[in-house]
């Protein structure tokens, strides 16, 4: 079986600024089918930017594994490394106006990363129209960022990240700066680029409306995946179809998984539990043993 458009397996990103050190990601796993489109979810400080950069090849992982469309990003050269960010992920940053360049207007800045991926002009020219046409904003290519609203500059972003045609599209906080409507409308040009062009998607966001717009949303904790909810629509006893979430554990390639933290108060679960193969599930049960708090 082909592997998975995205893959990280224990991933770990260190950061260390003097003495201090900061474990943004410990050990997160994550797999992304090719033409799925997800949503990462978690706290503030969880990591979810740090795995976005990681996968946009814009920081490199401290350890563990993480391949993309083929690409192993802990064994890059940093020619790889540029060629990746240029022709296989589009990144969009959580501040729109990072996208975008001040001076250029929405035609130019679509047109920049094809003319640093040399892409021959006449291919160029036509291309930009059609992308600024495909996110809405087609009457935008000749304004700057200033002459444009919240929701149309972050349009020419989603452009300006299609420009080289990606494999992954990832984007950080998409929605963050946007009012309710104008974020469904950017929200709904993100799964039209997921559903017509065929492009993987990660969208971090903290928006809990997304898990409705999303087939998956996996909920990033402390650095790792702890959970993830499943969208699927199911046939209700009056015939009647009706969209069920249901959320998961994540399990680990070693096994491990992670005990809720209300489940460990509600049971009192301490250093060691009791595991046992009960016919179709495995159940977790406090030590007798151990002395209750
Ligand atoms: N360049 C850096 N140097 C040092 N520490 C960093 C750096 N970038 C992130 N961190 C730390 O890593 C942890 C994870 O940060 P990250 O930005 O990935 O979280 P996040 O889930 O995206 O948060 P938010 O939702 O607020 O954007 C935080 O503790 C943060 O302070």
């Amino acid at each position: 079986m082909a592997e998975a458009q995205i893959v990280c397996d224990s991933l770990v990103r260190i950061y260390q600024t003097g003495s201090v050190e900061v474990q943004a990601l410990q050990g997160l796993d994550l797999t992304v089918e090719t033409g799925e489109m997800i949503a990462l979810v978690g706290a503030s400080g969880s990591g979810k930017s740090t795995l976005l950069s990681l996968l946009a090849g814009i920081d490199a992982p401290t350890a563990g594994r993480a391949h993309v469309a083929g690409w192993d990003l802990l064994d890059m050269s940093a020619r790889d490394r540029l060629r990746y960010r240029r022709r296989t992920v589009g990144y969009i940053r959580q501040q729109t106006a990072q996208n975008l360049v001040p001076y250029l207007t929405a035609a130019q800045v679509v047109d920049l990363p094809m003319t640093l991926a040399r892409r021959p002009r006449k291919d160029r020219a036509q291309r930009v129209r059609t992308l600024l046409e495909a996110v809405g904003v087609g009457h935008c290519a000749d304004r700057r960022p200033a002459q444009m609203s919240g929701g149309e500059q972050m349009r020419v972003s989603i452009a300006v990240a299609l420009a080289n045609e990606p494999a992954v599209l990832l984007a950080d906080e998409p929605t963050g700066e946007l009012d309710t409507q104008t974020s469904a409308q950017v929200f709904g040009v993100l799964r039209d680029v997921n559903k017509d062009l065929g492009v993987t998607i990660v969208v971090v966001t903290h928006d809990p409306d997304v898990s409705t717009q999303v087939e998956r949303t996996v909920s990033i904790r402390d650095g790792r995946t702890s959970s993830e909810v499943l969208r699927r629509t199911s046939t209700a006893e009056n015939g009647d179809d009706e969209v069920v979430h249901e959320e998961y554990a994540v399990m680990d390639r070693a096994g491990r998984v992670q005990v809720p933290k209300d489940y460990i108060e509600a049971l009192r679960l301490t250093r060691r539990v009791r595991l046992a193969l009960e016919g179709d599930h495995v159940s977790i049960r406090p030590d007798a043993q151990e002395p209750q708090p």
